[in-house]
């Protein structure tokens, strides 16, 4: 089997990769972003000034992931504040800018709050924009943290299940420090096994048809110096059959009060072939990932993408051709189902991970009871 060789020393660049930060330059606050459709072409910044372009970068990927997707929409609210914009108004378009990711809208509300409650309680406009802002930085701190202790936990609950150590993971979509204000949710897992020395290999699905896999997981991975092989999404099978995989391990974009888990379309197949082949499949995810409003999977909304992302391949270093912009690889006017995740249901998950510790089996009480811990209820 083609391997790609594990790099000790090559790539001397930090595993944690600075995403998004806020700063003041004289003309006024911005919101400085990684913009990762460009990876791993280019390491380009994009610099939002406005709410709406934030919604814009968030729109088209250029930020993304459920982890990161909370803190940017807790710093464009505090970007509108500290702008004077329309508060209300600015949440209100970042929180519908992509309606999976409920960590998307966890953020916007709590800077929002805490915008609301300033304001209230002094009538100070920049009181408001000071507090929105302090949510934010708040949010960012306490995901590196959970992403240290997600990591923690993952890699016991992996020793626990694979005792034999070598462990060859499979993953799915991007789930490192290009989600996160941390090292991320499952790549977090896999690269606290890899300095153990207790991972052998990991797997990265491509993930079709943005490539989030191939774009942004294999170069976290080629920077962490980890062994670690990409293949098409439809090799998995092959793979399973062959006895190569040991775990499945993905993010989530919501979990529902069932425990059914919507993450990158290409999850739930995954599930399915772990179930077959005997595999664990785990879902590495903060709390706030879990949705307690939420009652099941399918009250889970999907988000569906445009056709031509099906229909054509685009990359920035790609010339324009088609109608979204990239090379055509579908006749003209082919219809495309394109949904940008699908749900998991809880029977096919092995364990959801958090940082407050392992959910498996994975049941509505054991996670009711991890989000009234952080005073979350379905009300
Ligand atoms: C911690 S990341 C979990 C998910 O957000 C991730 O797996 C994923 O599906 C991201 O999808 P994306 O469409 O790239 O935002």
């Amino acid at each position: 089997m083609a391997d790609q060789q594990a790099r000790t020393g090559e790539d001397r660049r930090p595993t944690q990769i600075p995403v998004i930060r806020w700063e003041e330059p004289p003309e006024g606050p911005v919101l400085v972003l990684l913009d990762q459709t460009r990876l791993p072409a280019e390491e380009v910044e994009l610099v939002c000034t406005d709410a709406p372009a934030l919604v814009e970068a968030i729109r088209s990927l250029a930020v993304r992931g459920a982890p990161l997707l909370g803190i940017a929409g807790a710093y464009g609210v505090a970007l509108a504040a500290a702008r004077g914009f329309d508060v209300a108004e600015a949440a209100r378009a970042l929180e519908e800018a992509r309606p999976t990711a409920v960590n998307l809208s966890v953020g916007v509300r709590r800077a929002q709050a805490a915008h609301q409650e300033a304001l209230a309680a002094t009538g100070d406009p920049t009181a408001g924009a000071v507090a929105a802002l302090a949510a934010a930085r708040a949010l960012h701190q306490e995901d590196a943290v959970a992403s240290t202790r997600m990591a923690a936990h993952g890699l016991a609950l992996l020793d626990e299940l694979l005792p034999g150590g070598g462990h060859r993971i499979l993953t799915h979509c991007n789930s490192g420090s290009l989600v996160s204000g941390g090292e991320g949710t499952a790549f977090a897992v896999t690269l606290a096994a890899h300095r153990a020395g207790r991972l052998r290999r990991l797997w990265v699905d491509e993930t079709r048809p943005l490539l989030q896999g191939a774009r942004l997981t294999a170069y976290e991975a080629a920077r962490s110096g980890m062994a670690y092989t990409l293949l098409t999404d439809n090799a998995a099978g092959s793979l399973f059959a062959a006895g190569e995989v040991d775990a499945v391990l993905i993010g989530a974009d919501r979990i529902a009060a069932d425990g059914s888990v919507a993450n990158k379309v290409g999850s739930y197949p995954l599930a399915v072939l772990a179930r077959y082949h005997h595999v664990p499949f785990i879902v590495v995810a903060p709390v706030t990932t879990v949705d307690p409003a939420t009652a099941d999977g399918a009250s889970i909304e999907v988000e569906q993408r445009p056709g031509f992302e099906v229909t054509e391949l685009s990359a920035p270093q790609v010339p324009v051709a088609g109608a979204g912009g990239g090379i055509p690889v579908a006749p003209l006017g082919t219809q495309a189902y394109n949904p940008a995740f699908d749900v998991t249901p809880p029977e096919l998950i092995t364990a959801v991970v958090t940082e407050e510790g392992v959910v498996s089996p994975v049941t509505a009480e054991a996670l009711a009871e991890l989000c009234a811990g952080q005073g979350r209820t379905a009300a």
